[in-house]
């Protein structure tokens, strides 16, 4: 039976929930405070606000209807299960979403939707999940994982919306300060999730409240303090939305266990077919090793960097030089400076080579540039993906398949994430590089007489 289904009082409990509040109507607080907050929670919120949400009516919905009003949040189990559903019984399990209509039609009406998530190869897990020191819990390679592997796809426990929506009214805004807006929206948000919570099966509820809270103090309850502390961000959204308003937010019994580092090992990416996260090796990653992920924008400067952190009780991050060294920061701020704003292209030149140089010297500013990026760890960037495509084309058009197959292999994470599909194997083979593009035309300006140092430029896709 679908959820929805039943008649009886219990079944109803089991419903699809819905709240009478339209997404639209509600006045959008999005940024929350975090750290200490001098009496948070009731302390801060005037009378006359304390029940808000909770008095608010909800009614029932039949789970398999895609017929809302858009603007309306439903509480509903994504991909539908039985009433009497285990998650032993269901490939993959199901998270409990609160979503907008709008946002619910799109996940049912997307193609192939509800696939299963990826199991590993043989079934055995890439990972363990184990003590990271101070960091608290995270993730370890159990063998040596290759760039372009996928580490774990995994549909999350719960998904919530990424911000809170206050109910104040435009008129009672004026009459309330910044911070009371704040803990009034974190309490209707905590009211909202913990309906979604009551819908989860036991077994994640419990690995659900095991994870950690870095949101104690702020006013945060026992379930947002860990949406906020465990929470990724999802390919979807609301319509009419932007910025942080309307995200959705995925929380995960192993992937909410990975650390944040600013030289990130892997990548993550939504994929709404299978309802699920996918996690990437961007490079190598030895046995032992934890894997890693950036939680913020790893291109961003170090101080940029450091407050994007700060929310998730992360006050000192050390994962290198550019992190935390002076002079290293500097290195790596000006770095990052040219990786955002100054692509390199590179063009064959016109000229032909200077007597003892190396037939790809006119390649060096893209070398330079790859060798730059992964000194600072930054293998999962699209700068990376531009540049190892632009190199992988070089290299076919100077027909060196040695060094084809080469970039190849690093590109293969990279490309997993950015364009969610597998690079071509036909570069990890001579036959594959000889039938190229580049590796033809090369091929036919010999056959012309046309020397390579004839004008070119290399696309890098
Ligand atoms: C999503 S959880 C990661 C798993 C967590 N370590 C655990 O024990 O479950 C995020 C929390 O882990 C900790 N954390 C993650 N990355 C960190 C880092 N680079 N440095 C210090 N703490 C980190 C912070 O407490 C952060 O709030």
């Amino acid at each position: 039976m679908k959820r929805g289904f039943l008649n009886s009082s219990k079944a109803k409990q089991q419903n699809e929930q819905s709240t009478s509040l339209p997404v639209t109507k509600a006045k959008l607080v999005s940024k929350l405070s975090h750290g200490v907050v001098p009496n948070a929670g009731k302390g801060q919120i005037p009378k006359g606000y304390e029940s808000g949400f909770g008095t608010r009516k909800f009614f029932e919905l039949n789970a398999t209807s895609l017929d809302y009003d858009p603007d309306l949040y439903v509480c509903t189990a994504v991909p539908l299960v039985t009433m009497d559903a285990k998650l032993s019984d269901v490939p993959g399990g199901w998270a409990e979403c609160v979503l907008s209509g709008h946002v619910k039609r799109m996940i049912h009406t997307t193609p192939g939707f509800p696939r299963r998530p990826l199991s590993p190869a043989n079934g055995k897990k890439l990972y363990r999940i184990g003590e990271a020191g101070s960091k608290g819990l995270g993730m370890f390679a159990t063998r040596l994982i290759r760039a372009g592997e996928i580490i774990i796809d995994e549909r999350p426990m719960m998904v919530a919306t990424a911000s809170t929506n206050s109910i104040v009214s435009p008129d009672d805004m004026a009459k309330l300060s910044v911070e009371q807006i704040r803990q009034i929206g974190l309490r209707e948000w905590g009211k909202f999730m913990k309906v979604v919570f009551d819908r989860m099966p036991p077994e994640n509820q419990k690995a659900f409240m095991e994870l950690a809270n870095s949101h104690t103090q702020d006013g945060s309850d026992d379930i947002t303090g860990r949406i906020r502390t465990n929470g990724v961000v999802t390919g979807f959204r609301d319509r009419n939305s932007s910025g942080a308003q309307g995200r959705y937010t995925a929380i995960c019994k192993d992937i909410s266990r990975i650390n944040h580092s600013c030289r990130p090992n892997a990548s993550w990416s939504w994929h709404t077919d299978s309802f699920s996260l996918r996690v990437c090796a961007v490079r190598d990653i030895r046995a032992g090793e934890e894997v890693t992920v950036a939680y913020c924008d790893a291109l961003a400067p170090a101080s940029e960097r450091a407050e994007a952190l700060v929310p998730y009780g992360i006050y000192d991050c050390n994962c290198g030089p550019s992190c935390s060294d002076p002079a290293g920061i500097r290195i790596g701020d000006k770095r990052r400076d040219r990786f955002r704003f100054e692509p390199v292209v590179v063009f064959a030149p016109h000229v032909p080579p200077k007597v003892g140089e190396a037939p790809d010297a006119w390649v060096k500013p893209a070398l330079r540039r790859f060798r730059e990026l992964e000194a600072e760890g930054l293998e999962g960037c699209n700068e990376y993906h531009r540049t190892a495509y632009q190199l992988i084309n070089v290299y076919c058009f100077l027909q060196d398949v040695e060094k084809v197959k080469k970039y190849a292999s690093k590109i293969k994470g990279v490309h997993r994430v950015i364009e969610k599909k597998e690079f071509p194997a036909s570069f990890s083979s001579a036959e594959g590089i000889e039938r190229s593009q580049y590796y033809q035309m090369s091929e036919m300006r010999k056959k012309a007489g046309i020397p390579e140092y004839e004008p070119i430029l290399i696309s890098f896709a």
